[in-house]
């Protein structure tokens, strides 16, 4: 990682860190002060716990357990939890919110973003490196497959009360429960 300069912010993002038991005291040793960026997602929009039902992607969803450990090393107001169906149909606000909580000016807006209708995203208008736009690779944004009804109602039903305790713990309301969401 290269050396932060005066006026500049190290980011780095590793997904596994939410959901792995040792993280937090480990990088609470290194870097108390630091900021925590959470992008959750509804299990119905998330394409790893569907593929394949094991307790370890079931798991992953459990954000309310992740969240718990999370707590006994970092308060909640140096977390910020994005929402990964907003990130999607508006990328703006979302990242509107997420340079407010890093204290920066909004400067990534509307302008920067379009819908392409053949990835099925948005994407980015003009990146800093160059001057055509740019979606994300394959491996982001990839079809999923078809979920018997009645798995998604059971998933559903499991999943229901640890969300119920990540809104309370939050104290943001992602609504998963809302028709067509999860
Ligand atoms: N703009 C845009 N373009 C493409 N994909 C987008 C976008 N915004 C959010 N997403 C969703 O992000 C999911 C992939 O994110 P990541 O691969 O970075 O997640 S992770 O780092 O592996 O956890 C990806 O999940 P999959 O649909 O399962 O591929 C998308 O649903």
């Amino acid at each position: 990682m290269p050396s932060t300069l005066e006026g500049q912010i190290t980011m780095e993002k590793t997904p596994s860190y939410f959901v792995t038991n040792s993280a937090p005291k480990r990088i609470h040793s290194m870097a108390r002060d630091i900021k925590l960026i959470i992008v959750v997602l509804a299990f119905k929009n998330r394409t790893l716990g569907l593929i394949d039902a094991s307790w370890s992607a079931l798991r992953i969803g459990i954000y309310a357990l992740h969240l718990e450990t999370w707590l006994q090393y970092f308060p909640l107001a140096q977390m910020h939890f994005v929402s990964g169906e907003r990130l999607i149909t508006d990328p703006a606000g979302e990242l509107g919110r997420v340079q407010d909580f890093l204290g920066l000016k909004r400067i990534v807006t509307d302008k920067h973003f379009y819908f392409n209708k053949t990835k099925g995203f948005p994407c980015l208008k003009k990146p800093e490196d160059s001057s055509t736009p740019r979606c994300l690779g394959k491996s982001k944004g990839r079809t999923h497959p078809s979920i018997d009804p009645d798995v998604i109602c059971r998933l559903h039903k499991f999943y229901k009360p640890f969300n119920m305790m990540f809104y309370q713990m939050t104290g943001q309301n992602f609504e998963w429960e809302l028709e067509g969401q999860q």
